[in-house]
């Protein structure tokens, strides 16, 4: 079932009631094409120093989520996991609706941008991306772990002066997403400089 339009409010209600949505209760339908294109749109409006675009996507759908799996159930195995736990692993690649994967382009000794001024182009991409998301009536959320840094899965995602971020899974959420952790009053993180 759709949550309730989101974009029916404002905009900035809309940004405040996202929570991120776990696989688990994430279920069809996946955004469709046309709505994925938006979502990148909105990641491509992230702030970017020199406008180097230091990222990229890539959604596993379908057959796909098949062969991430493997590739997911190889890592946890790679990782001395048991045949039991690798399973599992195997398992978390299946059943999402959609999987998109964040891959980094981080240009390290570019003039301009610092490396972390692109990591923060990242991050902006990624959040607006989920933003558009669930302005669209869509769940998701940001994941990495482990699997990132194994081998066989990076070489999977990545080409030369790559990294990969993690992934986000994607689709219609069962249930609301909720606050995961307590978040200070906007007062405690907004001040005036020089302090009175
Ligand atoms: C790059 C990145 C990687 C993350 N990886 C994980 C992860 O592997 N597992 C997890 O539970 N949360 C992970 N998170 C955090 C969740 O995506 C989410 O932001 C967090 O649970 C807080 O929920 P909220 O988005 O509703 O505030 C990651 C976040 C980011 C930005």
């Amino acid at each position: 079932m759709r949550r309730t339009d989101p974009t029916s409010g404002s905009t900035v209600g809309v940004l405040l009631s996202r929570y991120s949505v776990g696989g688990k209760h994430l279920v069809d339908p996946a955004p469709a094409q046309d709505e994925l294109l938006q979502m990148t749109a909105a990641a491509l409006r992230a702030p970017d120093h020199a406008g180097l675009i230091p990222f990229r996507f890539a959604a596993v759908r379908g057959s796909a989520l098949e062969r991430l799996a493997d590739l997911f159930e190889q890592a946890a195995a790679n990782a001395g996991k048991s045949a039991a736990d690798a399973a599992l692993d195997r398992h978390r690649a299946l059943g999402i609706p959609l999987l998109v994967a964040v891959i980094a382009r981080i240009d390290t000794g570019h003039p301009v941008a610092t490396v972390h001024e692109q990591w923060m182009t990242v991050g902006g991409a990624l959040t607006n991306f989920l933003n558009a998301a669930h302005a669209m009536g869509y769940g998701g959320k940001m994941l990495s772990g482990a699997k990132v840094r194994s081998v066989p899965v990076m070489q999977a995602f990545c080409g030369p002066g790559e990294q990969l971020v993690g992934w986000m899974v994607l689709g219609t959420p069962r249930k609301t997403g909720t606050p995961k952790f307590d978040k200070p009053d906007a007062a405690d993180v907004m001040s005036d400089w020089p302090p009175a």
